[in-house]
């Protein structure tokens, strides 16, 4: 499918952060390929099914048919060379998302727009035709995606090499395993040079060996500035593999960033991130750390994503009765991936008097350092006075910080020498 050349990418409306999608422009100088404004997909859920003639009769269309919004209101522009995960739990829109941008489903709202060559693995057995054989499977399939016969006949060999099926490929496809489906589905999508792969979670299907070849191909592409797209529940390989991470919740994109703090975000959604750090009864505490924002100075708006280099704050709230200790120390830990705290920041030794009711304190970093992440935040209090624990508090609010692309998760300066 293709469309014509896209305008420029238009700036992000919104800021960023979870519960709401942020929009992602592409990197300076590389133009959109992927458009998708205002995206909606409604299917239509039967919930019973008529019994006899007479009952479908009467109930007609409507009447047990309930909308069903599989996708709300999506924005998104992909950039060129962008390798994207699309995640999120069960059902909640990967596939339909994949499916519209392909093409494949009109959406109900909205518009997309692509410029390039997509070529895509979805569902299994899509876009083959079980009676026909593997042979040619290959030679419609690719000529779907636009290539010539004159084209086929010259990829043919390496088409079949790459799926290793050459003893299979005179067998009608209905007789083939999933694995096998995808074995040639994916040696195909891959042969017909497209600008943009959307691959379904249907690479799971094939066995270990296979999806190495499948990955390296992947990352083969992504070397060579292709767009990808995948959909896969392996939060790891995102975490790898791609630039950029698309959390689906219910049909809404709920981010849309950078990989580290969109798959920390779903983790915690998906109650896969254990929580942990409280040290005293929080409920009984006289003095409660009720909330963590961040943002660039003290009282301006939220903001989720930073570069190195740029100031944040962390303001933390504090909620204090009247049995509260005169003077409070505050101890913030930035905890980064696997759990390891980053940084430490901590209130002067003799403590701080907020006093009864809500008070906010404001830990200002006035350069963020060379660093790449998601980072979450335990707070600990105590009394200043005596030293004694009061509660502590983790927080699983995040912050990224972007910058380093692959590079670990921190900047060092370093020389390499060659010694004799
Ligand atoms: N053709 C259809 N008709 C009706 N409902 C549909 C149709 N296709 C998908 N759905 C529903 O839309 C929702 C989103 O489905 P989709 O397959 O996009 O989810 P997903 O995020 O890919 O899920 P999974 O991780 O389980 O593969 C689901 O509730 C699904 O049942």
């Amino acid at each position: 499918m293709s469309s014509p050349p896209l305008a420029p990418p238009a700036q992000p409306a919104q800021p960023d952060g979870p519960g709401r999608a942020a929009a992602q422009v592409s990197p300076p100088g590389s133009p959109t390929v992927i458009r998708a404004s205002g995206v909606g997909k409604k299917f239509v859920a039967y919930h019973k099914r008529a019994t006899s003639l007479k009952e479908r009769f009467v109930r007609r269309e409507a009447a047990n048919g309930d909308d069903f919004w599989a996708l709300r209101d999506i924005d998104v522009q992909i950039g060129r060379g962008q390798t994207v995960g699309l995640a999120g739990a069960n059902g909640s829109g990967k596939s339909t998302l994949l499916k519209v941008l392909a093409g494949i489903l009109r959406p109900t709202h909205g518009e997309v727009a692509v410029n390039g060559r997509i070529a895509s693995l979805l569902e299994l057995g899509a876009g083959f035709n079980g009676e026909l054989s593997g042979r040619d499977n290959v030679y419609l399939n690719a000529s779907l995606l636009g290539l010539s016969k004159r084209e086929i006949d010259r990829l043919f060999d390496s088409i079949v090499d790459f799926s290793e099926l050459r003893h299979k490929i005179d067998d009608e496809v209905k007789h083939y395993s999933s694995g096998q489906y995808v074995r040639l589905g994916f040696a195909v999508a891959v042969h017909v040079d497209p600008d943009i792969l959307l691959v379904d979670e249907v690479l799971a299907v094939g066995d270990e060996a296979f999806q190495r070849k499948c990955l390296d191909k992947i990352a083969q592409f992504r070397s060579e500035g292709r767009t990808i797209l995948f959909v896969t529940h392996s939060l790891d390989l995102i975490e790898s593999m791609c630039d950029r991470i698309l959390v689906l919740e219910s049909g809404n994109m709920i981010f849309d960033g950078q990989p580290a703090v969109g798959t920390k975000l779903l983790r915690q959604r998906l109650g896969s991130l254990p929580v942990e750090g409280v040290a005293v009864p929080y409920d009984l505490a006289p003095v409660k750390p009720t909330a963590v924002t961040f943002s660039h100075s003290p009282g301006s708006p939220a903001q989720v994503q930073y570069d190195p280099g740029e100031q944040l704050t962390v303001s933390v709230e504090l909620d204090l009765t009247d049995h509260a200790p005169p003077h409070v120390y505050l101890h913030v830990e930035i905890m980064g991936q696997g759990e390891i705290p980053i940084w430490m920041m901590e209130t002067p030794a003799g403590g701080i008097s907020p006093g009864p009711g809500l008070s906010v304190v404001d830990f200002v970093v006035p350069r963020l350092p060379e660093l790449l992440g998601a980072f979450a935040v335990n707070v600990r209090v105590s009394d200043a006075s005596t030293g004694q624990p009061v509660t502590a508090r983790r927080f699983e609010d995040l912050f990224g910080v972007s910058g380093l692309q692959g590079a670990g998760l921190l900047r060092v300066d370093y020389e390499a020498r060659l010694r004799r």
